[in-house]
């Protein structure tokens, strides 16, 4: 701090948020060709919003990104890593329920100034795709014509900010690296694994024999539902045998590494205790925000297809057929909704030992 008080000059409302800038910005382009749709500065107020939101969460981002990149990451930054992510995910929330705004619009209205749009389009929102690069979403996961739109249909300045992007480490990657830098998954004091390899064998099992035993399904249900356990007992398998795990992996099963894994696993599973509460809350964090945006993704085409129908897009894609598929395939941190499916009920689990507590303690995050 200064040791003289600061006098702080007056500040006008409008100067300081500078609105005459903000509020000068929606330039409906339907005036040039004809009378003004008059739907046309709601399409821009709205675009506008989710373009500030955008900003805001990649600062939030950013910070978070800053954080983990540390050696060690003290509690206290671990707050802070929660309170940003949590409120990333609010933002969500909000921008979700803005899709409800656009829908005032009738298809018919868009009609009067679409046109005019070509070839402008969301797929040219470098903050959204910033936010995609950010969190962990990569190129070769794109689907093909949205890595063409990489190349394609950005300005070259664009395109090299992005591809900048692509080379630093993503949210995915700096959270793996922390998950797999956890002290605790070799303690020789505590046998959890082998209790839960064999607790999770008896689950599945028990499976097996009720889908076995059930009349109701037809043989070829029946041997679709018995392929797809064996499914999961092998994904299973591979989380302790690093050759099996490697398979997995480059088969696109599974993304997070084997270590990062078995610890975001531990977490999970004993979260109630205080030395992975928040471990718990960053990967319950990340999973809302991979939910959240497949919400998003998933109400923007719908209100796409009740826009557009099956017309092709003014960024030159399907339409609704493309971003579609983004809705299924563009998810960052699905590997953490997956885990659930090794979770075992509470009253099952070995209590964790005092030695281990403490040296977890030790240890810190
Ligand atoms: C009338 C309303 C809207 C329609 C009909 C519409 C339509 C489309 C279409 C057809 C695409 C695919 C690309 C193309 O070929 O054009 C697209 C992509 C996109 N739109 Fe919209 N959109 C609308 C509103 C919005 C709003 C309000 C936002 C908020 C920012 C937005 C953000 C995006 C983004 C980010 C993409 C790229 C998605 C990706 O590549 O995964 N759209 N939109
Ligand atoms: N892609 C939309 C047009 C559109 O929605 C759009 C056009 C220009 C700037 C932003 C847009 N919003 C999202 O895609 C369409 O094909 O009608």
């Amino acid at each position: 701090m200064a040791d003289k008080p600061i006098k702080p000059d007056p500040v006008y409302y409008g100067d300081y948020l500078q609105l005459d800038k903000l509020l000068d910005a929606q330039q409906p382009v339907s005036p040039k060709y004809g009378p003004e749709a008059h739907d046309e500065t709601l399409f821009i107020v709205v675009h506008q919003a989710y373009e500030l939101w955008f900003k805001q969460m990649l600062h939030e981002l950013r910070s978070v990104h800053g954080l983990f990149k540390a050696e060690y990451l003290p509690d206290e930054h671990l707050m802070t890593v929660v309170h940003r992510l949590h409120r990333v995910v609010v933002i969500q929330e909000l921008l979700n329920q803005q899709i409800k705004v656009i829908e005032t619009m009738t298809p018919q209205d868009f009609l009067e100034f679409r046109d005019y749009l070509v070839p402008a389009s969301g797929f040219q929102s470098i903050q959204f795709k910033e936010l995609e690069i950010s969190l962990g979403l990569h190129r070769n996961q794109r689907i093909a014509f949205d890595q063409a739109s990489f190349y394609n249909r950005i300005q070259d300045e664009d395109r090299a900010y992005l591809e900048k992007l692509e080379q630093e480490p993503d949210l995915f990657q700096c959270v793996d690296e922390w998950l797999s830098r956890m002290p605790f998954l070799e303690m020789p004091e505590f046998t959890f694994w082998e209790h839960y390899q064999e607790a999770i064998e008896a689950e599945l099992s028990h499976d097996e024999a009720i889908v076995a035993g059930n009349e109701l399904l037809t043989a070829e249900e029946r041997e679709a539902e018995l392929a797809a356990i064996a499914g999961t007992r092998a994904n299973f398998h591979a989380l302790f045998d690093a050759e099996a795990y490697a398979a997995i992996q480059a088969e696109g099963r599974v993304r997070l590494s084997q270590r990062a894994m078995q610890a975001a696993l531990f977490i999970y599973m004993y979260r109630e205790e205080p030395v992975f509460n928040l471990p718990w809350q960053v990967l319950n964090s990340l999973v809302d925000i991979d939910e959240q945006l497949t919400i998003w993704r998933f109400r923007h085409v719908m209100m796409v297809q009740r826009m557009l129908g099956s017309k092709i897009g003014t960024g030159g894609s399907s339409g609704h057929d493309y971003l579609r598929k983004t809705t299924e395939r563009n998810r960052v941190f699905a590997d953490f909704m997956n885990l659930a499916t090794y979770l075992l009920p509470k009253r099952v689990l070995p209590p964790l030992p005092e030695p281990v507590k403490q040296a977890l303690r030790r240890g810190g995050s």
